[in-house]
């Protein structure tokens, strides 16, 4: 399979540089035990990438819970101040960004969490490499992104900070989740996969190149500068 070129990149957060996609799992099944519910991965897959308030609905709805909106999104608060502080960054995601960094490539970060989500995960221990995205899009907190994936929304804002207004075929995408891939093909976007490795691979189809990890990118293949 060809590439096409591309001068810029947009990294999806959650599940592709930070761990918090097992964070994610271990804060809803903590707040499910209670009313004897699991959290299952197939339930989780169509959740991933959505908005914050579009994620409490779904569950609630899914599981019959007892509860509305706001008492899920406090319960999950409650949560996510434990647990999000100490994430990692998975493997490859320091060394793609300081690269493209390095060799002026312009990148912009395009997260469906909300911003209080985002300095919950990033304050404490990854400011500095936060610091390398000139261009944040906090899907969760943005009016101009009215839709979360897979609705393309956040994919066309966040491509539009790009001073040089770069047209969606000159952006790449890289993603971990489903919602995330259709989003960034309903934006006319190539868009490289990093799936969890436990997904159906009859989901990862509309991605244009699906990896085990970020160790594995060749930026080469899409036109960007290769590492040394
Ligand atoms: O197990 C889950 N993972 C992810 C989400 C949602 O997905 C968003 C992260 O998506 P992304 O990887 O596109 O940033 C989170 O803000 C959250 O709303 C969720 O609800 N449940
Ligand atoms: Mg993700």
């Amino acid at each position: 399979m060809s590439y096409a070129p591309v001068t810029h990149v947009l990294f999806d957060m959650d599940g592709l540089i930070l761990n918090t996609e097992d964070l994610y799992t271990v804060a809803f099944q903590n707040i499910l035990s209670k009313y004897g519910k699991e959290y299952t991965f197939d339930l989780k897959c169509q959740l991933m990438g959505c908005h914050a308030h579009e994620t409490a609905d779904k569950i609630i709805a899914a599981l019959e819970l007892p509860m509305n909106r706001e008492q899920f999104m406090e319960e999950t608060q409650k949560q996510f101040t434990c647990l999000f502080p100490d994430t990692k960054v998975l493997p490859g995601a320091k060394e793609l960004i300081e690269h493209l960094h390095n060799h002026n490539i312009p990148i912009g970060l395009a997260t469906s969490s909300s911003k209080e989500s985002y300095d919950l995960k990033v304050n404490k221990h990854h400011k500095q490499l936060f610091s390398l995205f000139p261009y944040k899009t906090f899907g969760s907190s943005d009016p101009d992104v009215k839709k979360g994936k897979p609705h393309p929304d956040i994919f066309l804002v966040a491509a539009a900070k790009f001073p040089d207004k770069p047209k969606p075929e000159q952006c790449l995408v890289l993603e971990d989740a489903v919602n995330g891939v259709l989003a960034a093909r309903a934006a006319n976007m190539q868009v490289v996969m990093v799936p969890d490795s436990r997904l159906d691979k009859q989901l990862t189809k509309e991605a244009t190149l699906v990896l085990n990890s970020l160790t594995e990118f060749k930026p080469e293949l899409f036109g960007l500068p290769a590492f040394k």
